[in-house]
């Protein structure tokens, strides 16, 4: 459904001289220098899956996402939208295709929302049934019939979003890319807007793209996460094989009425990593120990009172992935 096989994006940038006379000389006799925002990435992406796009600050989204829309022209490669190359046969893609960036509206300002909604009407040339079903529909999801006719100008940014969600399914699209879709909202924005995208990927099979850099959109969302850094892909599986991968213990943390003899604190397969009055954290490899199994071999020999299950912290997981990635 949607496939990079190979994909290189050069940009041409004039290299900048020191100094005055260098900015001259730079005007006059440009030095060109071709950088690659794109390195030769591959993947297929099927239908109804939701992939976390991630990487660090100029790894490389925006430049996939804008071959992938036919915004842009890939140098080499090849890349397939539903079967179509988006630079051949954009029409076609665009018809598949509902865009949303977190960071600037595709709304027009100046309108009331549903006012907007009608332009789109008429340039996606959607019909009466699929556009009014599909309005009673993000009304349902994201509550649009409160905000229809508020100019766009005058929406909060929680509203404004579930504006441009609306707006990007207008035309039934079978693909939606989303860039930052809840950056700046709050706690209970995000969740609306996760919840939205949930449901379009289950009722209608959407496949969702979604570049974040928000976790909680990733250990919410994605069944997949496709991670590039300087342009070149360096993970691609499901979260919970990245997780096992990179980070594959989990703490259990207990609290004891009081301190028994040294041999009860043993486990074979858990390492017990620290001590602190009466409260003792092991390290177990999740795939040789449930937490069930530690808890219950432990809580025979130790007087326990209370007890937590600590899972590795994603963000140092995707921290690290980021950093042990740097090509040297
Ligand atoms: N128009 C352009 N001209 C020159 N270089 C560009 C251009 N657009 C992007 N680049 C470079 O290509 C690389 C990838 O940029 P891109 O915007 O795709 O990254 P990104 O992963 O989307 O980053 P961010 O998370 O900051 O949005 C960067 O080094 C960037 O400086």
């Amino acid at each position: 459904m949607i496939e990079c096989i190979d994909v290189v994006k050069e940009y041409t940038i004039i290299k900048k001289k020191s100094g005055l006379s260098g900015s001259i000389q730079s005007l006059f006799r440009p030095e060109k220098k071709l950088v690659r925002g794109v390195d030769g990435i591959s993947f297929r992406i099927e239908p109804g899956e939701i992939v976390g796009y991630l990487g660090p600050n100029g790894a490389g989204k925006s430049t996939t996402i804008k071959m992938l829309t036919g915004i842009l022209h890939p140098t080499s490669g090849t890349v397939k939208v539903a079967g179509h190359s988006p630079q051949v046969n954009r029409k076609a893609v665009v018809r598949q295709l509902g865009v949303v960036f977190g960071q600037r509206t595709q709304l027009y300002w100046d309108l009331r929302l549903g006012e907007t909604f009608e332009l789109l009407k008429r340039i996606y040339r959607i019909d009466t049934d699929t556009f009014d079903t599909n309005i009673r529909l993000m009304n349902e999801v994201l509550g649009i019939d409160r905000i229809i006719n508020t100019p766009v100008r005058q929406l909060s940014l929680g509203e404004r979003m579930r504006g441009d969600l609306a707006a990007a399914m207008l035309h039934s699209p079978s693909i939606l890319f989303l860039d930052e879709p809840t950056i700046g909202l709050d706690v209970e924005a995000k969740q609306n807007i996760r919840d939205f995208i949930r449901e379009m990927n289950r009722t209608r099979g959407t496949t969702i793209i979604l570049t974040t850099h928000d976790l909680d959109d990733v250990e919410q969302l994605c069944n997949r996460l496709i991670v590039i850094n300087h342009g070149k892909v360096v993970e691609d599986g499901p979260l919970s094989e990245l997780i096992l991968r990179m980070a594959p213990y989990r703490l259990l943390v207990l609290e004891l009425s009081h301190m028994p003899n040294e041999a009860a604190l043993y486990h074979p397969a858990a390492e017990l990593i620290k001590r602190e009055g009466h409260k003792l954290t092991y390290r177990f490899h999740k795939s040789k120990l449930s937490a069930s199994e530690l808890i219950g071999a432990l809580s025979t020999q130790l007087p326990v009172i209370d007890l937590s299950v600590k899972e590795p912290d994603i963000e140092d997981m995707i921290r690290e992935m980021y950093r042990s990635s740097v090509p040297v």
